[in-house]
Parts: structure tokens; sequence; C-alpha cells
């Protein structure tokens, strides 16, 4: 095999697992994981240049609802978002290590998680997400939400925490501060949340790890 055959069936990027390994842990014991420093610097970074690069014009006001069920709904959520496409390298290496974690969790849980979508989130100062789920059981086919964090010296004072709550009759709830480096996972049908105002513009990223619905000539998800 020459050197070009070899590099095409080699992974481009070998990412250290620890920090899978601890969110594995968390997810077994209660469903969720909060890590502060769990995005690795060289991630955030990336994902800092490519958030940088995208002009305004290019985030769109956010929605609720799936498909046909889709409409926008300030009253809600009140961030703009832009996809996430890999176009970029620095996309890609986001994607890569996402596509990393997703083997880790199927390797160890079994949970079948087959593909994955994320986009760059902006709620500027004064915006929120009223408390909601990412999926209802037996419908969509999102199972495990991942938040991430972009914003360097954030302070309590600024506000903008996501709640997580245990259950649908919890009205305390966890709150994390939108750290730079925070990453937040958990099962996506579980743990209703919201996002409270802030103080300042917030940058984040939203991603969802989603199983194969996939029935007769209904591809879902779609790509
Ligand atoms: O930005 C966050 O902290 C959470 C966002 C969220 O819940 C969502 O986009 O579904
Ligand atoms: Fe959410």
């Amino acid at each position: 095999m020459n050197k070009q055959q070899l590099t095409a069936i080699q992974p481009l990027h070998v990412f250290d697992e620890s920090i899978f390994e601890t969110i594995v842990d968390d997810l077994v014991t209660k469903g969720f994981s909060i890590q502060e420093n769990g995005l690795p610097d060289f991630i955030t970074q990336a994902l800092l240049d490519c958030q940088r690069s995208i002009s305004e014009a290019e985030y769109k006001t956010a929605g609720i609802g799936r498909a046909e069920n889709y409409k926008k709904a300030t009253n809600v959520r009140g961030d703009a978002i832009c996809w996430i496409t890999g176009s970029s390298q620095e996309g890609a290496l986001w994607l890569a290590w996402c596509e990393a974690m997703q083997q880790y969790i199927n390797r160890s849980l079994f949970m079948g998680l087959f593909s994955f979508e994320s986009h760059f989130a902006c709620y500027g100062p004064g915006k929120f997400y009223k408390r909601h789920v990412d999926a209802f059981k037996g419908q969509g086919n999102r199972v495990l939400s991942l938040v991430g964090y972009l914003n360097e010296d954030w302070l309590e004072e600024n506000g903008g925490e996501l709640v997580i709550y245990n259950s649908s009759d919890d009205v305390e709830g966890t709150k994390v501060l939108p750290k730079k480096n925070t990453l937040v996972v958990f099962l996506s049908e579980q743990f209703p949340h919201e996002v409270l105002p802030a103080t300042r513009t917030r940058h984040s990223i939203a991603g969802w790890f989603r199983v194969n619905g996939s029935v007769n000539d209904n591809i879902d998800p779609p790509r």
C-alpha cells in the first residue's frame, strides 16, 4: 500500500478520549454531564474562528417544531442560528471531534447514535429560550443533546445561564454559566431546560446526536 492509500484510510485526527469517558460515566449515573473544561482549547479556537467568519446575514432567526410544524416564535426563543456544515476546515474539525465522541459513546453505551447536527447560536442581550425539551418520546430522532459555550470572561452578573431540570416536576434545576470551554451533554427527551436572559451577547453551539428513524422511503434523518 502506498503512502497516499494509507492516508486515505487512516483517520485524520486522533483525539484524547478522556473527556468522552467522563461524559459517558456521567450519562450512566445521571443522564447529563456538565464539564467546565469539556471543550479542548483547540476545538474552542476552531469554533471561534469559524463563528467569527460568519456574517450577520448568515444567522437566521431560530424557530420551533419540526418540518411542517416549524414556526418562528420569538416569545419562546430569541436566538439567531447558523448551521455548521463542515465546509471550512474549522467546521470540519468540530464535526470530526463530535463524530469521535459519537463513536466512543456507541462503543460504551450501545446508543446507536447515527448522525449529528449542530448550529451556532447567538442570543442578543435580553434574549432567552423558554423551558423546553429537545425531543418528545417517539417523535423525531434526537436522543442526545450537546451545548458548548464560546464566551470569554463571562461573569455571574452577566446571567444567560442554561438551567437544566431533572424532571418535568423540578422547578429548581441546575444552573450553568455559558463560559468559554464549558460543555453540557444530556439525554434529549429526559431533561427540560431553558436559557435565561443575559446582559451581553451570548455565543454557543447546540448539537444533537440522532438515531436512524428511516422507515421505507421516508429517510430520517434526511441526509
Ligand atoms: O444555549 C443553551 O444553553 C441551550 C440551547 C438550547 O436549549 C437549544 O438550542 O435547544
Ligand atoms: Fe434545548
